[in-house]
């Protein structure tokens, strides 16, 4: 075998402070264990991965990597970080490899870019350091006063920290003391070392804020989808006196009835359509067809709901919704605030995130002869 991974996993978070270990912590569905694990799967060049775990964390580690095939392994770590990256340097004996790489679970956003640099370094070297280079004023306190440090000079190490693997092992094994990583101990036995330029991506999940940073990365990659939705219902002959009607689930006072096998109401069912159409589900008459009894007559609310949960369960959010109603009369704006806070109400967003306009066609066509109302509906969903 020429490259395998060792993935450290055996920490207990103590600085995290929460109580699922860090490496268990999902991000977008994925804990960050798995988004280590992934970043080595997709890699041409990686052969094995083994990630060393604690075994109280057993349950974890298989909830998280069930359904990863032989491409994976694990082992148990020790007590402290130097004891598990032995562990697993022992383990990693039967494939006898030519390069091992060490990476932190608590690095999930590791590049395929680093890894390939990595496995390339160990081409001319017998271990590569990652390090990113100093940008801050770097002090460094001492008892006798504070020292600022040269900063062209000071760097930050990352993992994957690649080694011959023969290397690695003999100081592992012949090592004893505490190392807070492994290109320390091979500063120490003279090893041939060459360091490459880390990445500002590759943060360490360390503290409670560093997973909300991370977090806050992961949204900003998320994936933006737009539905539109139309909706015309045709009005009754002109009544004597008003009845009231129902558009975005605000009764409205008008002297037509709207003809529809549901309330009728244009604005829930337009909305309702480009929820749909945002999530390519369909449309709202493959759902709840017109020739089916149940929905005779039914609040379009319902119909709402249905989107907003089918939105939940693909773990997709509202960002904005932008209605129009077309119609000669009613007139709608003097409504419009009441149906944009009730539509918030339907789908649990706020009002901000929902605009109600109208508009008519200048008494032209079938919507200015009054024979009919329509409303188109576009939505953005974040998912
Ligand atoms: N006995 C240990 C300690 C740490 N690690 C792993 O080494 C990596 C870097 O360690 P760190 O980020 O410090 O994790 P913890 O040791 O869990 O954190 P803390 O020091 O806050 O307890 C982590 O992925 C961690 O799981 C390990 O495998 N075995
Ligand atoms: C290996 C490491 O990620 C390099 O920055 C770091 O030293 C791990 O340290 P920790 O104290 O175990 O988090």
């Amino acid at each position: 075998m020429n490259n395998v991974v060792l993935i450290m996993a055996a920490g207990n978070s103590v600085r995290f402070a929460a109580d699922l270990p860090k490496q268990y912590n999902k991000v977008n569905g994925k804990t960050l264990l798995r988004w280590a694990i992934e970043a080595f799967l997709q890699n041409k060049l990686i052969d094995k991965i083994v990630v060393v775990i604690n075994e109280e964390h057993l349950h974890f580690y298989e909830n998280s990597t069930e359904d990863i095939g032989n491409m994976l392994e694990y082992t148990l770590g020790g007590d402290t970080r130097k004891k598990s990256v032995a562990s697993g340097l022992q383990y990693l004996q039967k494939f006898n490899p030519v390069n091992v790489l060490i990476h932190d679970a608590a690095r999930p956003l590791v590049s395929q870019k680093l890894i390939n640099r990595v496995v390339e370094g160990l081409d001319i070297c017998e271990a590569v350091d990652v390090g990113l280079q100093a940008v801050d004023t770097i002090k460094y306190e001492k008892p006798d006063g504070i020292e600022v440090l040269e900063r062209e000079k000071v760097y930050a190490t990352q993992t994957p920290q690649g080694f011959k693997f023969e290397t690695i092992s003999t100081l592992h094994q012949n090592i004893q003391g505490d190392y807070t990583d492994d290109i320390s101990i091979c500063l120490e036995n003279q090893i041939n070392i060459k360091r490459i330029e880390g990445e500002r991506s590759n943060i360490k999940i360390t503290n409670w804020s560093d997973f909300e940073y991370f977090k806050f990365i992961k949204k900003e990659n998320k994936v933006y989808r737009t539905g539109l939705g139309t909706d015309v219902h045709r009005f009754s002959e002109f009544l004597e006196s008003d009845v009231m009607i129902k558009i975005c689930g605000i009764e409205v006072a008008h002297n037509q009835l709207i003809i529809a096998h549901s309330d009728g109401d244009v604005g829930f069912h337009a909305i309702t359509e480009a929820l749909l159409g945002a999530m390519a589900l369909g449309n709202i008459g493959q759902i709840f067809p017109d020739n089916d009894g149940r929905y005779k007559n039914m609040d379009s609310a319902h119909f709402l709901i249905y989107a907003r949960n089918e939105l939940r369960k693909l773990c997709c959010e509202i960002v904005n919704i932008d209605l129009t109603i077309i119609c000669e009369k009613p007139r709608i704006m003097p409504h419009s605030q009441r149906m944009r806070k009730n539509i918030a109400d339907v789908l649990e967003i706020e009002i901000y995130q929902v605009s109600v306009k109208a508009t008519t066609t200048e008494k032209m066509g079938f919507l200015g002869n009054q024979n009919g109302i329509a409303a188109q509906a576009i939505c953005t969903v974040i998912s």
